[in-house]
């Protein structure tokens, strides 16, 4: 049992849409006290059970809307289930949302130990790896400019280098590496092959099904918040990839 690293059990997301527009917050407010708001209820996921172990890696592959992003915010403590719970062991690298951790304004350098801090490194660590992530990420000449001129590609290489450092138990990417150029994407995975191979469980997003057969040993396949299909990542990479 303690080689279980991710316990998801029956989970369950459902997110309240409102129906109609309210255009003020006072009127929010009166609407809600009154109880006049209406919502749609929509479930993004449906009784979702599976477990990773120590050095795991799970692909989550299913059309956009699916609730891929949704699972991986559950697991990293974002969104709470609904019904169902997560059990999650170790430390979480989330690499969710490009550029969730950065302030715009601020320089590359700055950005990581900031977004260090908030991964819950010490600022003694992130200056023991700065020269990593400035050689990884290939911005040597780019250290000292804001952030907010970064292309997408810039940030995905700076966010994948911070929170790869270190060791983490678990790692969450979710399709940052797609925005990067082919390149950058081989370094990437091969840095995610040398984390599984000593021990980090790994949670992986991506729309390219040869990547996650590349990378993870096993595979979710969700379609419209359903588990369709779990397996090995090949067998659900043939099936989906046919469908
Ligand atoms: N905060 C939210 N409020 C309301 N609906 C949401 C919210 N977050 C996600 N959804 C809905 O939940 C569903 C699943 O979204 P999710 O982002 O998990 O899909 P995905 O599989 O990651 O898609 P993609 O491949 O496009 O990234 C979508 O229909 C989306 O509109």
């Amino acid at each position: 049992m303690s080689n279980v690293m991710i316990d998801v059990s029956d989970v369950s997301i459902r997110f309240n849409l409102e129906r109609e527009r309210v255009n003020s917050l006072k009127e929010y407010l009166i609407r809600t006290i009154k109880g006049t708001i209406q919502y749609d209820e929509f479930w993004a996921l449906q009784h979702i059970s599976f477990r990773v172990e120590k050095g795991g890696s799970l692909g989550l592959v299913g059309l956009n809307g699916s609730g891929k992003s949704t699972l991986l915010k559950v697991i990293a403590g974002v969104l709470k289930p609904t019904e169902g719970s997560v059990k999650v062991n170790g430390t979480i690298a989330p690499l969710i949302e490009l550029g969730a951790g950065f302030d715009f304004d601020l320089t590359a350098r700055e950005n990581v130990f900031l977004n260090g801090a908030i991964l819950g490194y010490s600022r003694k660590m992130m200056l023991e790896y700065y020269d990593d992530i400035v050689d990884f990420s290939e911005l040597v000449d780019f250290m000292d400019v804001p952030v907010k001129n970064f292309s997408s590609g810039m940030l995905s290489r700076l966010a994948f280098a911070i929170a790869t450092i270190g060791k983490p138990d678990i790692l969450i990417v979710d399709e940052v590496l797609s925005v990067g150029d082919f390149r950058f994407q081989q370094k990437c995975e091969a840095r995610i092959q040398n984390m599984i191979g000593s021990d980090t469980t790994v949670l992986f997003v991506s729309h390219s099904i040869e990547q996650v057969k590349k990378i993870c040993k096993n595979a979710l396949w969700l379609d419209k918040g359903h588990m369709k299909m779990y397996g090995t990542a090949e067998e659900v990479g043939n099936q989906y990839e046919i469908s």
